[in-house]
This record gives structure tokens, sequence and C-alpha cells, in this order.
């Protein structure tokens, strides 16, 4: 409480000093450290459990993690934002730089913005020999739909998460050029559900993929879908 107060009073004084013409960073010497500094901010890695998972996440999230030992099943790490040498290949490529220093730098991961517990609480397994991902899901409050249950609009985004990633790692920097979702039974709020994403088939450019979202006793098959990825070309803008 005393730590975040004192890092709101910093930005207050921070921004009056802006406002007095003076900058920020010249007032504040711990403000001038953390801007210039050339140490590296470990950023945080939000497939990781926290107070807000369920008995189920957690338990489903050790059973894989177990799986991961002998090397068949990766861990996918998740953050916020992350300059990854992929999103950098990305801005270089397909990207005006005017937009990208303007527009980006507030940027953050759509799945992410929200507070632990409220939103998306996931993680993503990768397995490379049989190209394909599972993705533990917790939907929290702030994605109902009908109420009582997900909204059909969170359930497509994390499908197409979970899809992405499992296009993504074989595909390179792709991007989703259909997704079909069937929504067979609705998913009750702040339950589990495990997304399982296979990659079927590539042609050229062209990933396809198949997914289905279940129950973790794996009895109520709650969404099916199928998503085509297309693996960008470099010579092509996207603006
Ligand atoms: C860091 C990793 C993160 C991973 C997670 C990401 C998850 C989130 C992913 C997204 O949500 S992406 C956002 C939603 N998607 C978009 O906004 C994409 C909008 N569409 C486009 O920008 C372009 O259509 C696209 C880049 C997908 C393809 O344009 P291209 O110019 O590169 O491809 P082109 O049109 O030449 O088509 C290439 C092939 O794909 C086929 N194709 C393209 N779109 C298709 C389509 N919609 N349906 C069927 N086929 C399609 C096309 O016919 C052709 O087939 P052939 O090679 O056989 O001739």
């Amino acid at each position: 409480m005393l730590r975040s107060c004192t890092a709101a009073l910093r930005t207050l004084q921070a921004l009056r000093g802006r406002r007095e013409g003076v900058s920020p960073a010249a007032r504040d010497p711990v403000l001038a450290r953390r801007w210039f500094s050339t140490e590296k901010v470990i950023p945080k890695d939000h497939a990781l459990p926290n107070p807000s998972w369920s008995k189920d996440l957690r338990l489903l999230f050790d059973q894989f993690m177990k799986k991961c030992e002998d090397g068949s099943w990766e861990r996918l790490p998740s953050y916020k934002s992350k300059y990854t040498q992929k999103s950098e290949d990305f801005k270089t490529y397909f990207l005006d730089s005017k937009l990208v220093k303007e527009q980006l730098s507030q940027a953050q991961l759509f799945t992410r913005g929200y507070e632990d517990g409220l939103g998306f609480e996931y993680v993503i397994f990768y397995n490379d020999d049989e190209k394909r991902t599972v993705c533990l899901f917790q939907g929290g409050p702030y994605l109902q739909g009908v109420p009582g249950f997900l909204h059909g609009g969170a359930i497509a985004t994390m499908i197409d998460a979970a899809v992405g990633m499992c296009a993504a790692i074989p595909g390179g920097i792709v991007m989703t050029a259909n997704l079909n979702i069937n929504f067979k039974r609705p998913i009750p709020l702040c339950s589990v559900v495990v997304i399982n994403s296979q990659l079927d088939k590539i042609e050229g450019r062209k990933l396809f993929l198949s997914c289905n979202v279940r129950s973790v006793d794996e009895k109520i098959l709650y969404s099916e879908a199928t998503g085509l990825f297309i693996k960008l070309d470099p010579e092509k803008s996207l603006i």
C-alpha cells in the first residue's frame, strides 16, 4: 500500500514537473534511473499460477508441468507486452515506422489486459512432435455474456489465441484468415476448460488447424473450431 502510494506520488510530481516545463526525469532521480537505465526490466510471465486460479486450474497446470519434465511438452510464457525478435520482425516488415512510434508504445496483448482473475486466465502448453497445443483457460467475471456464462466473443478470442499459438510456433509470423466456431454448450463463468488445438496441414503459406473446447473431465464438448492462418509475406505491406 505504502509502495503504491509512493509510486503514485512520484508520478504526480513528475507530471507536475512536465506542466512546469521541467523534464520529469530531471526532477526525479528514481524516475531518471528507471527511464534511462540500460538494465533489463524482466517482464512478468502471466502464464503462471496466481491466487485467482481455481483448484481445477492448478491441478491441470501441475499435471502439464509434469509432462514438461521429459521435454515432450513445453509451457509457453506469456507477456502483456514484450519486444521479442518476432515482434521486431513484424514491425520492420509490415508496419509504417511513424505508426510504430506513435501508437505501439502503449500496446499490450488483448488477452492480458485484465487484472488477475477478472478476465482471461490461461496457460498454453505445446507439443512439438504432435504439433498441438493445450490451453488451460479460466474465464473470469468480466467476460460474461448471457448471465452466468462466458461471452461468445471471449470464447472466440481465447480460441483464436490458442490456435494462433499452435500455428505461430511452426509457422512464424501468422495471422488469422478464417476462424469457424460451433458453440455447442455454454461455458459457465469462472469454470476451467481445456482448449485442444492441432495443426492439421500446411500448404505453402497456409496453415490449417482444428480445435475443440472441453470440460476438465472431457465429458462436455463446449465448442469446436477450424482455423486458417496465413504466414505473412514480407514483400506485402499490411496497411
Ligand atoms: C506473436 C504470436 C501471436 C500468436 C497469436 C495470435 C492470435 C491472434 C491472431 C489474430 O487475431 S490476427 C487478427 C485477425 N486477422 C486479420 O486481421 C487478418 C486480415 N487479413 C489479412 O491481413 C490478409 O487477408 C492475410 C494477411 C490473412 C492474407 O493476405 P495475404 O495477401 O498475405 O495472402 P493472399 O491473399 O495472397 O492469400 C494467400 C493464400 O491464402 C488464401 N486465403 C487468404 N485468405 C483466405 C481466407 N479468408 N479464406 C480462405 N483462403 C484464404 C488465398 O486464397 C491464397 O491461397 P493460394 O496460395 O492457394 O492462392
